[in-house]
């Protein structure tokens, strides 16, 4: 058995409702998950499952071969070993970044929570901010302090429920690269629910997909990008320009080649912008056919000029749908 295994979930709501169906799978110690898939597929409900927060219909949790109980099974619901950070980040309004990240400490040694809650301040470069109140934080500093705060019990396993999506991109960039290096200092398992692909790949290795209550994929990010087997999968990593009169064959943007006087597929520019590192064209390729997208490095062609398309055999990606 591995260090966090999910056997089997089912959640059922409202009776008919199936959030989750059936849904496995073994995380080892210090591995570091996202968990993608569309709106209302079911990523918050499976946290919430592993933290011990909700009811499960069927199915089991186990860390390290202990049963994880549910609500139903534990008078007060989840553990400290299983921290869970949300989006909204419930800091206390009325504390400080100090107050707040040593309030689950509250009943342990007061030298312990001491010690804790320096080297708290240490590792989020919040000793500064100690006597500040969230509103006096910017939105990536309240969030460093929410996940402080859940780290403060020395958790095995943090899962992390869009916490950053609220966050502008420069700002999360910033956040996430501090936070991979502490992550990986700590040891720690993470679990990290996210609609960008963007945060997968800045914060962990690992993916799993969900489609309506169900795991579509799971693996090393780069294996899943490499073989995503469905355009639901790959959609994720991007945008894929279907080959014409082919429904199941795609190529990604990357994978084009341009030129201007010979080609496979010949199409006229509709849109040129701007992207700091290349111009993100815009290809009519038929009159039927959606357009598709292109990247090209050199910045030397304009809208309205026609371009002829080349690919490898080897780029194009047969997928089902779902
Ligand atoms: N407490 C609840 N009562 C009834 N239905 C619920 C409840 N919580 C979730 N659901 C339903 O279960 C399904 C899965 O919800 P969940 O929040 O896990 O999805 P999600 O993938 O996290 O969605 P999103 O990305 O929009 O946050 C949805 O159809 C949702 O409406």
């Amino acid at each position: 058995m591995s260090y966090l295994n999910i056997e089997g979930l089912t959640k059922i709501f409202d009776g008919e409702l199936k959030a989750l169906d059936s849904l496995s799978l073994s995380i080892n110690k210090a591995e570091r998950w996202s968990i993608i898939g569309s709106s209302g597929s079911g990523k918050s409900t499976l946290l919430k499952l592993i933290a011990g927060m909700e009811v499960q219909n069927e199915g089991q949790v186990y860390l390290e071969g202990e049963k994880i109980l549910n609500p139903e099974q534990k008078l007060v619901a989840g553990y400290d070993e299983l921290q869970l950070v949300k989006q909204d980040n419930g800091l206390f309004p009325l504390s400080t970044v100090a107050e707040n990240i040593s309030r689950p400490l509250l009943q342990y040694d007061k030298a312990y929570a001491k010690e804790r809650l320096e080297a708290l301040l240490q590792v989020f470069g919040l000793v500064e901010k100690r006597d500040s109140y969230p509103r006096q934080l910017s939105g990536g500093q309240q969030q460093k302090v929410a996940i402080a705060r859940a780290l403060s019990l020395e958790p095995q396993v943090l899962l992390l429920d869009e916490p950053f999506s609220s966050l502008d991109s420069l700002q999360k960039r910033g956040l996430l690269d501090e936070l991979n290096l502490i992550f990986k200092e700590l040891e720690i398992t993470v679990i990290m629910v996210t609609h960008d692909i963007q945060d997968a790949l800045l914060l962990t290795e690992n993916l799993c997909v969900l489609s309506e209550g169900k795991l579509l994929r799971q693996g090393k990010v780069k294996d899943i990008y490499k073989n995503p087997q469905t355009a639901y999968v790959a959609g994720f990593f991007g945008p894929l320009n279907r080959l014409p009169g082919k429904p199941n064959l795609y190529l990604r943007p990357s994978s084009i080649k341009h030129s201007t006087s010979a080609g496979m597929l010949k199409g006229s520019i509709l849109l040129k912008r701007y992207f700091p590192e290349y111009d993100l064209l815009t290809v009519k390729v038929s009159e039927e056919h959606p357009a598709w997208q292109l990247i090209r490095y050199e910045r030397d062609l304009s809208e309205g000029q026609t371009i002829f398309m080349n690919w490898e055999e080897e780029d194009v990606l047969a997928l089902e749908e779902k």
